[in-house]
C-alpha cells in the first residue's frame, strides 16, 4: 500500500517466474507509483513485498536485484552502448573486461553489436530501447520492470521493437511487470494483465478473456466493446441503463452484456421486422473516422457506439443530432455474470 494525500493505492500482486504481468490502466490510476514501490523508489506506507520468498522492503533500491527500463531509457549520454550495458555489472563488483565482455555479448544478444561504441544521442528510438533493455538484463534481476517502454517511439518503429521485446521477456526466465496504457502492448506483451483504476486492481486475467470478459466501462472501452450491466433472466438481460436486451446466452442474477460497435445496425426508419428487445431509438452524438469506419456515438435509450462503412453513414445522411433506430442481433451479443 502507498499513501499519499488524496491517493492511496492498494494493490495485492502476485506472479510466477517467467511470467510476464502488464498493469493496464488510466491516467492517474496509480501504474507508476506501483513500479516505482517495487523498484524501491517510493516507500510502502503498509503491506509487504517478497521476491523469491525475501522479504524486499528493507531493501534499498540499488540492492534490490530489479532491473528497471524507464519510459525514457535514461541512457547515460557521456557512455558508448558497450559501457552502458556494463555499468551495471560493474557496478555489481564485476571486473572492467568481464563486464564488457559481458554487455558486448547482451549487445549481440539484441542485434546491437555493430552499435557497441555508438553513443546514446546517435542510437535511433528502437536501438536506445533495445540498449536500455540490455542495460537491466545484465545486472541478471530476479525482476524486471518496464514502465511505457514503447510509449517513446514512432508507430513504425512500435511494431518491430513490440515483437522484439516479446521474444526478449519470453526468454526472460524472472518475473517481468510493464507498466503502460495501450491495450496493444498490453495485449502482445504479457502473459497477464492487472488492470488497476483508482488505485485498486478492477479486473485481471489472460488478455483473451479480459478482452471477452470487460468488467468496467474503461476496459470495455479499451477492447472496443459496448458494455452493460443488468439482470438476466432466461435470455434477457434488463439493464441497469433502461432497456432489456436478448442473449443467446441463459444466464439468471446480475449480468454484463458486451458487443462490438460492428455488430449494431442503423436506420433512420423504424425497420419493421426486428424484435422490440433489440430495438432501441437512439440520436448521433458524434461520429469519427475509426479504421476504414466510421465510427457513430449514440445517445438515447440505450447509450452505445456503431462502426458503419463509409456508404452506409453517407446514404443514411448521419450527423450530430439524427435520430436514428439501432438494433443488434442477439447472436453478436455476450452475456457473462457479473
Ligand atoms: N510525486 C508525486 N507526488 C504527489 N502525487 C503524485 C506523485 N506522482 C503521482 N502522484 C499522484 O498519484 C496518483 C497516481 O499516479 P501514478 O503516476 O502512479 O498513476 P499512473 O497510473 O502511472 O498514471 P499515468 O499513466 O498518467 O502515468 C495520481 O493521482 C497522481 O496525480
Amino acid at each position: 500500500m502507498v499513501d499519499r494525500p488524496g491517493f492511496r493505492l492498494d494493490i495485492t500482486l502476485t506472479a510466477a517466474p517467467g511470467e510476464v504481468v502488464a498493469l493496464l490502466g488510466p491516467n492517474g490510476a496509480g501504474k507508476t507509483t506501483a513500479l516505482r514501490a517495487l523498484a524501491g523508489l517510493t516507500p510502502l506506507t503498509d503491506g509487504h513485498l517478497r521476491l523469491d520468498g525475501t522479504p524486499l522492503q528493507n531493501t534499498p533500491p540499488e540492492s534490490r536485484p530489479v532491473g528497471v527500463v524507464f519510459q525514457d531509457y535514461l541512457l547515460f549520454p557521456h557512455l558508448s552502448a558497450l559501457d552502458n550495458v556494463a555499468f551495471g555489472p560493474r557496478c555489481q563488483g564485476t571486473g572492467k573486461t568481464e563486464a564488457r565482455a559481458l554487455a558486448a555479448a547482451w549487445l549481440d544478444r539484441m542485434g546491437l553489436a555493430g552499435h557497441a561504441a555508438t553513443k546514446p544521442r546517435r542510437l535511433s528510438g528502437g536501438q536506445a530501447q533495445r540498449v536500455a533493455l540490455a542495460r537491466a538484463l545484465a545486472t541478471r534481476p530476479r525482476l524486471l520492470l518496464l514502465d511505457e517502454p514503447l510509449a517513446a517511439l514512432d508507430a513504425r518503429t512500435r511494431l518491430e521493437v513490440r515483437a522484439g521485446l516479446r521474444r526478449h521477456l519470453a526468454e526472460f526466465e524472472a518475473v517481468s511487470v510493464l507498466v503502460t496504457h495501450d491495450p496493444l502492448d498490453a495485449m502482445v506483451l504479457a502473459d497477464r494483465l492487472v488492470v488497476v483504476e483508482h488505485g485498486r486492481v478492477v479486473q485481471q486475467g489472460t488478455p483473451a478473456d479480459i478482452a471477452r470478459h470487460p468488467r468496467t466501462d474503461y476496459i470495455a472501452r479499451l477492447v472496443g466493446l459496448n458494455l452493460y450491466r443488468g439482470r438476466a433472466a432466461g435470455h434477457t438481460v434488463r439493464l441497469d441503463a433502461g432497456p432489456a436486451i436478448t442473449t443467446t446466452e441463459e444466464l439468471s442474477g446480475p449480468a454484463f452484456v458486451a458487443f462490438p460497435p460492428s455488430a449494431v445496425t442503423l436506420f433512420r426508419d423504424r425497420p419493421s421486422g426486428a424484435s422490440a428487445r433489440t430495438l432501441w431509438r437512439c440520436e448521433v452524438a458524434g461520429l469519427e473516422t475509426h479504421g476504414d469506419r466510421i465510427r457513430a456515438d449514440l445517445t438515447g435509450e440505450l447509450p452505445l457506439a456503431a462502426d458503419l462503412t463509409t456508404v452506409a453513414a453517407a446514404e443514411l445522411d448521419l450527423r450530430p443530432g439524427t435520430p436514428v433506430w439501432a438494433t443488434v442481433k442477439a447472436t453478436q451479443t455476450h452475456a457473462y455474470p457479473a
